[in-house]
């Protein structure tokens, strides 16, 4: 259990991006939106089947350039049971591209509970006997403000199925420090320890890069304290979202990564998956293209800051 194959693949594409697949419908395109309705109506189904059809046209033109997907079950879940079908197959397909998916789900639950969904996402459910994955992604966002119960039986699964974590430490929204950066025992910040915690789950599972399978979500709104954490947290791997439509730029991004250029993952939803509405004139078919014109764009812009990422 360790974040070793998402590494690789973060230093084989020379890309620390991970791209959101959070579809609203307002992103998607009227051509895909229209042959959906046409089969189903304007239904759960319908939203669900053009959600499913624009994920798999963004994944074909950023597979073999981005290492990874961070689909957020939100906007799956919202269209029922069609839409967590959507979810499933999203991954299914990535996947199949040889993307590492992280799901975005930001669960948390007392021991047993969390079991099922450490399952769900990260394992594989026993049907009387016979095992099957549910959703099969390789990484699982989760809160980890329960303490360990919450947390040990991930990393049960995590170890037996080689999957991680990336638990809530310091996040990109502006409310975040209404808790999270408090102060006690003495000059403490509640993220500070809520990332010790992170370093110290973790600290069983090192990779052979020196990163755990416990990694901590960290915002790119928040520069000084990404740089703080990276300092404290040297095997903890993170995942830094708010980089482009939250503000976020390179430069904040910087502190996350260690001397080898790796050490984290930068996320960015809207910016990629938005980009084709930025273009002025363009045609709608091509909403994936410039989605890989802006992966480019950004993956460029982080290498300038930070390297060449290499494996010790
Ligand atoms: O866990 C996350 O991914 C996450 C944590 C956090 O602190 N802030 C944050 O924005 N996210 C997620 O990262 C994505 C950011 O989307 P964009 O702002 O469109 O790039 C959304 O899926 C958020 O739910």
């Amino acid at each position: 259990m360790s974040f070793d194959r998402l590494i690789e693949k973060i230093v084989e594409k020379q890309n620390p991006t991970v791209a959101g697949l959070d579809p609203k419908l307002a992103y998607i395109p009227e051509y895909i939106k229209e042959e959906s309705f046409k089969k189903y109506g304007k239904t759960l189904e319908g939203a669900a089947d053009a959600i499913l059809t624009y994920n798999k046209g963004l994944i074909d033109e950023l597979y073999d350039i981005v290492p990874a997907v961070k689909p957020q079950c939100a906007y799956y879940e919202m269209y029922g049971w069609y839409g967590v079908r959507a979810l499933a197959e999203t991954i299914k397909y990535a996947k199949s591209k040889g993307m590492f998916v992280i799901t975005d789900g930001k669960r948390n639950d007392i021991g047993t509970t969390m079991e099922a969904y450490a399952i769900a996402h990260l394992g594989e459910t026993d049907i009387d006997g016979e095992k099957e994955e549910a959703f099969g992604g390789d990484a699982l966002t989760v809160n980890g403000y329960l303490g360990s119960d919450g947390i040990n039986p991930l990393l049960t699964i995590c170890e037996e199925k080689d999957k991680g974590i990336f638990v809530l430490v310091k996040t990109s929204n502006p409310s975040s420090g209404e808790l999270q950066n408090l102060e006690f025992r003495g000059d403490e910040t509640v993220y500070l320890h809520m990332g010790r915690m992170c370093e110290d789950w973790g600290k069983k599972v090192v990779g052979k890069y020196g990163y755990s399978g416990v990694g901590a979500v960290v915002g790119a709104t928040y520069p000084e304290m990404l740089t703080e954490l990276r300092g404290e947290l040297p095997k903890t791997f993170f995942l830094v979202p708010g980089y482009g439509a939250q503000g976020g730029g390179a430069n904040d991004c910087k502190g996350a990564f260690d001397q080898n250029g790796i050490g984290a993952i930068v996320n960015s939803s809207r910016g990629i998956m938005c980009a084709w509405q930025k273009i002025e004139g363009l045609d709608e078919k091509d909403y994936a293209k410039a989605a890989r014109q802006e992966a480019i764009r950004m993956r460029d812009d982080l290498k300038s800051v930070i390297g060449e990422m290499k494996l010790k």
